[in-house]
C-alpha cells in the first residue's frame, strides 16, 4: 500500500501533506510527494527523509494564450510521465494547487483511489476539477464557492507539536510577523513604516520577510530607521522552526493561508490577519474571517492597513489579551491528520 501526496508550489499545499505523513510513517504506509518544481518545494522537503518526485509543471489559469498552450503540452508530458511512477493500488491525496494536477490526472487515467484535501474556504481551481472524481473530499472550513453535501470537516493538518502550545496570560510583548511561506512585500512595508510607534509601546519583533524580499525589507528599514536589527528587531528570511516562534510570541501579524489561520488558532495566539487583497475569490479574507468570527483577533484588509490602524489592533490585541486568550484555550481542535487517514481506510 502506497499514499501519493499531491501538491505544492506554496508552503500552504505542501505542509497538511508532511503533517499527514507523519502519521502515516507511524502506519508503517509507504509514502511518496509529488510537487512543482518551486525551489520552496524541495527546500521544504530536502531536510526530510521522504521521497519526492519534482513535476515541471506551471499553472494554467489567469495567463495569456500562448503561455496557456505551453502549460498544458508541460502538463500532459508530465502526466505521462506520472503515469509510470503512479500504481493502480496506490490511493492519491490531492493537496491543491497546480503541482496537484498532473498528479491528479495521472490517478485518474490509472483509476486510482482519490482524494480531495482543500485547505482554503473558497475551493480553488484544481480541486474543483477533481472533486467529482474523488472517493472523499475533505475541507479546512466549510466551503464558500460549491456545494460539496458529503464533504468531510476535517480542519487543517497541522504539523506535531503546534496543538500543544500553550495560551499566554502572563504576557510581555512578542510579536511575531509572518507573511507566508513567500512572505508578503505589503506587510514588510507596513512593518517598516509602523516600527517607530510599536517600538514605543515596547514590542519586540521578530519579523519573516519572505526569502526573494529579504535585502528589499533590510534596507528598507536602515534607510528610514539608519539601522535595521537591534534589541526589539529581529528579521529573518524564513522562519524555520515555526513551533519555536509561536511559542516565543505573545501575539501574531500573518497573511490568511489556511496553514497560518490554522497554526496560530491551534498555538493560541491571538492575532492580525492582513488577507492577501489578490487571493483567488478573495479566499485569504474568508479565512481570517473565520478566526475573527470566534472571538480571537482582528482581521484588517489591505485597503484598512494604514500604519496608524495597523498599530492600534495590535494594541488592541495586548490591552484585551487576556479576554482573547480565554477564547482561544477553548478552542476545539480537529484531529485532521487522523480523521482523513481514517476516512482513507487506515486504522
Ligand atoms: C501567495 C499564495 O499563493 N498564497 C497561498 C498559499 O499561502 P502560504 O503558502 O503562505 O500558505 P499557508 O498560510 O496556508 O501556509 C504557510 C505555511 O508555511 C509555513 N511557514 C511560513 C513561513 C515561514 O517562515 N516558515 C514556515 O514554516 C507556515 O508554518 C505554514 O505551515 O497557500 C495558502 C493555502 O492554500 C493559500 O491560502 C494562500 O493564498
Amino acid at each position: 500500500m502506497r499514499v501519493v501526496l499531491a501538491g505544492g508550489g506554496t508552503g500552504g499545499h505542501l505542509y497538511p501533506g508532511i503533517a499527514i505523513a507523519e502519521k502515516l510513517e507511524r502506519k508503517k504506509v509507504d509514502i511518496i510527494f509529488m510537487v512543482s518544481d518551486r525551489t520552496v518545494d524541495s527546500k521544504i522537503l530536502s531536510p526530510l527523509h521522504y521521497p519526492f518526485i519534482v513535476q515541471h509543471v506551471t499553472p494554467v489559469k489567469g495567463k495569456g494564450f500562448l503561455y496557456k498552450i505551453k502549460s498544458f503540452s508541460k502538463l500532459s508530458v508530465q502526466v505521462l510521465k506520472n503515469m509510470k511512477i503512479i500504481k493502480r493500488s496506490d490511493k492519491v491525496l490531492l493537496l491543491g494547487g497546480f503541482a496537484s494536477a498532473a498528479a491528479g490526472l495521472a490517478a485518474l487515467l490509472k483509476r486510482c483511489e482519490i482524494y480531495v484535501h482543500e485547505q482554503n474556504s473558497v475551493m480553488g481551481f484544481a480541486n474543483r476539477f477533481f472533486v467529482k472524481f474523488a472517493k472523499k473530499v475533505f475541507v479546512s472550513f466549510e466551503i464558500k464557492n460549491m456545494e460539496i453535501p458529503e464533504a468531510v470537516l476535517t480542519g487543517n493538518p497541522v504539523r506535531e507539536g503546534i496543538a500543544e502550545i500553550e495560551p499566554k496570560y502572563e504576557h510581555s510583548r512578542h510579536l511575531l510577523v509572518l507573511g507566508g511561506s513567500q512572505g508578503s512585500r505589503f506587510i514588510n512595508r507596513l512593518m517598516i513604516e509602523s516600527f517607530e510607534r510599536l517600538k514605543k509601546e515596547g514590542i519586540e519583533i521578530k519579523h519573516q520577510t519572505g526569502s526573494m524580499l529579504y535585502n528589499e525589507t533590510v534596507e528598507g528599514y536602515k534607510s528610514k530607521y539608519g539601522v535595521c536589527e537591534g534589541e526589539n528587531l529581529e528579521i529573518t528570511d524564513y522562519v524555520n522552526d515555526i513551533q519555536d516562534a509561536l511559542k516565543w510570541s505573545d501575539a501574531v501579524v500573518s497573511r490568511a493561508g489556511s496553514g497560518s489561520v490554522y497554526e496560530i488558532m491551534y498555538a493560541k495566539r491571538p492575532a492580525v490577519f492582513i488577507p492577501l487583497k489578490l487571493a483567488a475569490d478573495n479566499h485569504q479574507y474568508f479565512n481570517a474571517k473565520f478566526f475573527e468570527e470566534h472571538g480571537y483577533g482582528y482581521v484588517l484588509t489591505e485597503d484598512e492597513a494604514t500604519p496608524e490602524n495597523f498599530c492600534k489592533k495590535i494594541m488592541s490585541l495586548f490591552k484585551n489579551y487576556n479576554g482573547f486568550s480565554r477564547k482561544l484555550a477553548s478552542v476545539k481542535r480537529f484531529n485532521a491528520s487522523e480523521i482523513i487517514l481514517s476516512e482513507m481506510g487506515f486504522v
